[in-house]
């Protein structure tokens, strides 16, 4: 759903983004260029296989990215956090989007198009040197990604990817990670059967290592978790 676009002068969002030092007269032209949309929860934001015409940047909600793998099988490659830009690598090389968007919650996401992002990086030095420190800090956490799906256990990488979501989206008062992800969801972050990543869940809780309510997980022991994460299985 198209909405009145936020003028971006005064978005609280931008600070937390690469357009957090970009001057008047450039921002002035992305506020009244931009497109700004409403999606609701489950909605895909871009699709692998589209022509990759400008850059996403999450302006409220959360959205998980993905990349389809073998036989089709989902791998959600990492979060969005608000004021993160999504699909710029495939935008920058002029290809075809080579992961999805698809939002976790209802969503508001502004479009920039390519052509002012290519003017932005010609015109301005630090938007240039935001934009490909954020796309090396990508790179550095994809290979991370590779290396544990590689090298480490189901337990391992269980043990990871509640860290990694305690990361991403913090906790509430009471210690609970703020999200209620699916099991489908879960399991396609580590690329494990839902079977075999809610085993090894009621293990953590047998363990005392956390507690659950419903479809929310709280970490009783961050240490022993941390180590279980960093174990790798070199067999
Ligand atoms: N989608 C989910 N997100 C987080 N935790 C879940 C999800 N589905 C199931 N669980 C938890 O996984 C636990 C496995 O052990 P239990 O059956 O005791 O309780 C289960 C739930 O609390």
């Amino acid at each position: 759903m198209k909405l009145k676009r936020p003028d971006c002068e005064t978005c609280p969002v931008r600070t937390l983004s690469i357009f957090e030092c970009v001057d008047k007269v450039h921002l002035s032209e992305i506020s009244r260029t931009k497109g700004f949309s409403a999606y609701k929860k489950g909605e895909v934001i871009f699709r692998e296989g589209q022509p990759a015409l400008g850059i996403y940047i999450l302006h409220s909600g959360s959205v998980k990215i993905t990349k389809t793998g073998v036989m089709g099988r989902e791998q959600i490659v990492t979060f969005a956090k608000v004021g993160e830009i999504m699909g710029y690598q495939p935008m920058f090389l002029e290809e075809e989007y080579d992961i999805s968007a698809v939002t976790l919650e209802s969503s508001t996401i502004c479009f920039i198009h390519r052509d002012k992002i290519f003017k932005l990086i010609e015109e301005d030095k630090d938007f240039a040197y935001k934009f490909i420190k954020t796309a090396l800090e990508t790179t550095k956490k994809v290979t991370e990604i590779v290396s544990s799906l590689s090298q480490k256990t189901v337990r391992s990488r269980v043990a990871e990817s509640i860290l990694i979501i305690n990361q991403e989206f913090g906790e509430d008062d009471n210690g609970f990670i703020q999200t209620s992800l699916s099991r489908e969801d879960l399991s396609a972050m580590i690329g494990t059967s839902s079977e075999s990543y809610i085993r090894t869940l009621k293990e953590f809780k047998d363990d005392g290592l956390i507690s659950t309510k419903g479809k929310l997980i709280k970490i009783e022991k961050l240490g022993e978790l941390t180590q279980i994460a960093e174990i790798y299985n070199y067999l």
